[in-house]
């Protein structure tokens, strides 16, 4: 898949100007609210008419000077925060209903994969009334995939959920991407929701793209992570669940090393992601003695990064980059510099499943 798009679009209170690429795979958008996300996957989708720019899809031009396809031809799925089901209809014609866009509808077959992907067996005779809101999305998301979509557009799907439902419905869109589902661009706030799912990330804050490139790269970025903001910054490793010991701690194989976490309820072989936020990682000159943390690396200070409140240390670490977020007094104190070695101890290390 290749999506480019480049647009300019002026509000009263905004202007939009608007230029990234989506290679492939799950591609969030992440920014403050506000900052144009809505509006951006609006424009792609066809809700939105730019004032100018191009925006083309696997080669077709969707938008551009004297082109404006209509939403309906631009085969794209579109999932938002609320489900928007059909009331009068149960699940199945719910779900059936996005098939009626698809030029080569799905076999039944691929309806049936959907529907056990997706857990609705259940409750395709009901009514969505009826349905609790991580069913309905369930649905919503359902009726998106069974257009055949060549792009799935998914906005905020999981915010009007409570911590529960989020929790219960993650898995399945975590599920689609492995399946290798269509591609996907994932407006969204929570960075714990893009941890989980995305391959790409763009940054975006005042109608401007302020970031875009791989997801792992930029949370160990210590530009990117200043732009994402918060304490959300840290590195995100591919993992696989190696050995499970006797002492009821599991070791992952990772780019940066093994790591030891306590036990996961996972087979072996299985491929997780793994979190290591900034501000979870301490820095020592020395390799520490003493300490209760399973999880001390060798590393060497690959730039380091001062702005208002933390120091963000880049380190290498294996074949992996770490980010450590630490005091500038702490920093002075171990007079780090590019290319100096030092230890990192992991405090704390999130392990997200993605299968
Ligand atoms: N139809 C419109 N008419 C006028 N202004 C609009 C319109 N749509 C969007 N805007 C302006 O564009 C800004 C960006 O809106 P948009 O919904 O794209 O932001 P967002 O990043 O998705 O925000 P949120 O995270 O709160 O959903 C809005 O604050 C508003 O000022």
């Amino acid at each position: 898949m290749s999506l480019q798009v480049a647009f300019r679009r002026r509000f009263a209170g905004l202007s939009l100007d608007v230029d990234f690429d989506a290679p492939g795979g799950v591609t969030a958008i992440y920014g403050p609210s506000g900052c144009g996300k809505t509006s951006s996957v609006n424009a792609v989708a066809g809700l939105l008419t730019p004032d100018a720019g191009r925006i083309e899809l696997n080669g077709q031009t969707l938008f551009d000077a004297g082109v404006n396809l209509p939403p309906n031809r631009r085969r794209i799925g579109y999932v938002f925060q609320d489900a928007r089901l059909f009331p009068h209809m149960n699940v199945a014609k719910n779900l059936d209903y996005g098939a009626r866009f698809a030029p080569d509808p799905p076999d039944p077959a691929t309806r049936a994969r959907v529907i056990d992907m997706l857990g609705l067996g259940e409750l395709l005779t009901r009514r969505p009334a009826g349905l609790s809101g991580g069913e309905r999305q369930r649905v919503a998301i359902g009726r998106a995939l069974l257009s055949s979509p060549q792009l799935l557009i998914m906005d905020e799907p999981l915010a009007s959920l409570d911590p529960a439902r989020k929790a219960e419905i993650l898995p399945y869109l975590t599920r689609l991407r492995a399946a290798g589902g269509p591609p996907i661009l994932y407006v969204s706030h929570a960075m714990s929701e893009i941890a989980a799912l995305a391959d790409h990330l763009i940054l975006m804050a005042e109608g401007r793209v302020t970031h875009a490139g791989p997801l792992a790269g930029a949370l160990a970025d210590p530009v990117a992570a200043r732009l994402i903001g918060g304490s959300e910054g840290g590195a995100l490793l591919p993992a696989t669940i190696a050995e499970h010991s006797a002492d009821d701690l599991t070791r992952l194989d990772t780019p940066a090393g093994a790591l030891w976490l306590p036990r996961a309820p996972l087979a072996l072989g299985e491929q997780v992601r793994l979190r290591i936020l900034a501000h979870e990682v301490m820095l020592s000159g020395d390799h520490p003695q003493g300490l209760s943390a399973l999880n001390v690396l060798p590393a060497q200070v690959v730039q380091v990064s001062s702005g208002a409140d933390k120091v963000l240390v880049q380190l290498q670490v294996g074949q992996a980059r770490l980010l450590s977020a630490i005091t500038a007094r702490s920093a002075q104190a171990l007079a780090l510099a590019p290319g100096a070695p030092c230890f990192a101890i992991l405090k704390t290390v999130a392990l997200i499943q993605t299968g």
